[in-house]
């Protein structure tokens, strides 16, 4: 093996290596080498070449780093107090994103980039080393496009969310029209997806669409934000239209699972992968507003792709680990260890479509060329780790609530 002189790292001391590869699996006594920002080699320890450095684990599980899908973290202001009421009995409501509007809109750029920069510190101490951010708390043309600038600073993925909630004192049609035009032109040339609320107390599904038409339009790949807080027809939506994902899904019928389980066939090239809709769960939003948990198992038995995500924003869940959403998913979803590792590695890089499958059909939105694959641990891949404090995966769920994040490399770099 050519190894690029004074870039190649030998990384051994690992009892199990969760690759996400449908062919490697889960290996022990196993040993993975890193050249410069990819993995190069991934076997078992006995068997690996030599490098120019070598770190012993001492005996640590590893697996790819989190993928978190789905984040807000362009925000200012304070919620606890409304969390405090909900935890009293009151529900939910959109209402409380014009709260964190009016926060947001009055923070100074500086303050606003140290706060994203903070939560970005945050999530890469919790083993996360991809991230997607939304806009959706400027919710004019110029705050929009702040947030999305601010954002494109500090993760790879931003996602414009003008249609986050119809400001107060607007008219809904007006402020659609809005998003459409001036909006989305200043925002599209700092994101890569476009994302819709489609909720009661948001936006309607025809007013969803006018949305992600316009977005797709102009480049932008598509997400949604549906069946959150009751039946609805985002999941529909998104997946004829083709979106990559869909997020929240607590509220699904039969139907819904089975567009999503179907959504992507008949891709041209005859594969599903790097086509479909993705349903994404986000456990910890679903305690944190007492909602149904979303029916991930459901999801996966029916051939659906999952992805789990933090969804970290003030509102419904303030919380950037991934740790605690994978347990959450084994614990209270009924999905074993390696689903869930897998839904917030690979699933979430399918939901990004950045994941090998999604670069080589050629589905990911603004690619450049030269993006590496996430998500898994195999030759190829970007070199993202995450090291547990602990012999095996189980133990996220097994120690629920302990530090268990040990190391974190990202393209190649250790990071923690
Ligand atoms: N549901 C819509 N948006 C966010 C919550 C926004 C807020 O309440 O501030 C979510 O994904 O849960
Ligand atoms: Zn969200």
């Amino acid at each position: 093996m050519n190894l690029t002189p004074g870039g190649a790292q030998l990384i051994t001391g690992i009892t199990e290596l969760v690759t996400v590869d449908e062919e490697l699996g889960t290996l022990h006594d196993a040993a993975v080498v890193i050249d410069g920002d990819r993995i190069v080699w991934v076997g078992a320890a006995g068997g690996a070449p030599a490098a120019d450095t070598a770190v012993d684990l001492g005996g640590r599980a590893v697996l790819p780093g989190w993928v978190d899908s789905h984040t807000h973290l362009v925000f200012d202001g304070d919620r606890s107090g409304e969390f405090a009421a909900r935890m009293a009995g009151e529900p939910y409501a959109a209402g409380g994103i014009g709260v964190t509007t009016a926060a947001t809109r009055a923070a100074a750029d500086t303050r606003l980039d140290a706060l994203v920069a903070s939560r970005v510190r945050e999530a890469t101490a919790g083993g996360t080393t991809y991230l997607e951010t939304k806009t959706g708390y400027g919710l004019t043309v110029a705050d929009e496009q702040r947030s999305a600038r601010i954002a494109a600073a500090h993760v790879e993925d931003v996602t414009f969310l003008g249609a986050h909630l119809v400001p107060a004192g607007l008219d809904a049609e007006d402020y659609v029209e809005e998003v459409c035009g001036p909006m989305l032109a200043a925002v599209a040339p700092h994101a890569r997806w476009a994302d819709v609320f489609c909720e009661e107390g948001a936006f309607t599904a025809e007013q969803s669409r006018r949305v992600l038409t316009a977005c797709a339009q102009a480049g932008l790949g598509l997400r949604v934000h549906g069946n959150q807080l009751g039946p609805g027809e985002g999941v529909a939506l998104a997946v004829e239209l083709g979106a990559a994902s869909v997020d929240h899904c607590n509220h699904l019928t039969d139907h819904d699972i089975d567009a999503l389980a179907s959504s992507g066939a008949g891709s041209a090239g005859g594969t599903r992968a790097g086509h479909e809709t993705v349903a994404t769960v986000l456990p910890a939003c679903d305690l944190s507003t007492r909602a149904p948990l979303a029916p991930a198992r459901q999801l996966l038995d029916a051939g659906a792709r999952v992805a789990i995500a933090s969804n970290c924003n003030p509102g419904t869940s303030y919380t950037t680990s991934m740790n605690f959403c994978v347990a959450t998913a084994v614990l209270q979803m009924g999905l074993s260890i390696e689903e869930a590792v897998t839904a917030a590695t690979l699933g979430g890089a399918r939901a990004l479509r950045r994941d090998q499958e999604s670069l080589a059909a050629g589905t990911r939105p603004k690619a450049t060329g030269d993006e590496l694959p996430v998500g898994r641990i195999t030759p190829g891949h970007r070199a993202d780790l995450h090291v547990l404090d602990a012999p095996a995966a189980i133990y996220l769920a097994y120690r629920p609530g302990m530090p268990l994040t040990h190391a974190v490399w990202r393209a190649g770099h250790r990071l923690l």
